[in-house]
């Protein structure tokens, strides 16, 4: 039986690389697989997936009012498995997608993204995952300023920390750091020479 992962971690916890890694290992036996993204993270041009280690492979994108289920049916039907990149982004209607994607045709589905925001919310895609996922797995990094885990996002403006403002704002490590709790709220910036 099909099911659907939401492998959750902080930026830079290598979930791109996770993705680009299980579809390579799919298709060298030749099993295909679908790559999608969400439209709404532009930063390596829409309809991309792209790891900091370098790697990058073209994704569908899906954007605010499609239907998931309807793309991956148009797409290829026996895919053996959908990859999904920056799922925090997707609405709660993706989320059901993805699930009749799994419960109707019987293709896993493994959505990979951010659980909490910088203001340390919940995205409404993370949100969702978290509830109808079957499987739950956490990607683990070590925090910018320690040796603990990255529990948490810390955006940047200006060279100082912003812990309010629009959740949406695509970047990368010249915007956010993944921290512990302890430094999300105290960082200490003459580490980063800010
Ligand atoms: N030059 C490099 N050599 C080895 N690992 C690297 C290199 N650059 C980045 N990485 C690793 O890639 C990971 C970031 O991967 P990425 O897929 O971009 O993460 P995410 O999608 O979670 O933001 C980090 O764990 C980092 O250690
Ligand atoms: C914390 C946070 C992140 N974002 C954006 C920034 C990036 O474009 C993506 C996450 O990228 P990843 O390295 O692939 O995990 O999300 C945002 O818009 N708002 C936030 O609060």
């Amino acid at each position: 039986m099909a099911q659907l992962f939401f492998k959750y971690g902080a930026m830079n916890s290598g979930k791109t690389i996770e993705i680009l890694k299980v579809a390579h290992n799919y298709e060298e036996q030749n099993k295909p697989v679908i790559i999608m993204t969400s439209g709404v993270d532009d930063r390596a041009g829409v309809g991309t997936v792209s790891s900091r280690i370098g790697l990058e492979r073209p994704a569908h994108p899906i954007f605010q009012g499609d239907d998931v289920f309807e793309q991956v049916k148009a797409i290829n039907a026996g895919a053996n498995c959908v990859l999904i990149d920056e799922a925090q982004f997707l609405t709660k209607a993706h989320v059901f997608q993805l699930a009749k994607i799994v419960d109707e045709l019987n293709i896993p589905v493994m959505a990979f993204g951010l659980k909490n925001d910088f203001r340390n919310e919940l995205f409404e895609g993370s949100k969702y995952l978290l509830l109808y996922a079957d499987k739950l797995e956490e990607m683990k990094t070590i925090c910018w300023f320690c040796a603990k885990k990255a529990t948490m996002n810390l955006r940047f403006h200006d060279d100082q920390p912003v812990y309010e403002g629009e959740q949406v704002q695509i970047g990368g490590n010249e915007a956010y750091y993944p921290v512990c709790r302890r430094h999300y709220y105290n960082p200490p910036l003459d580490m980063l020479g800010k």
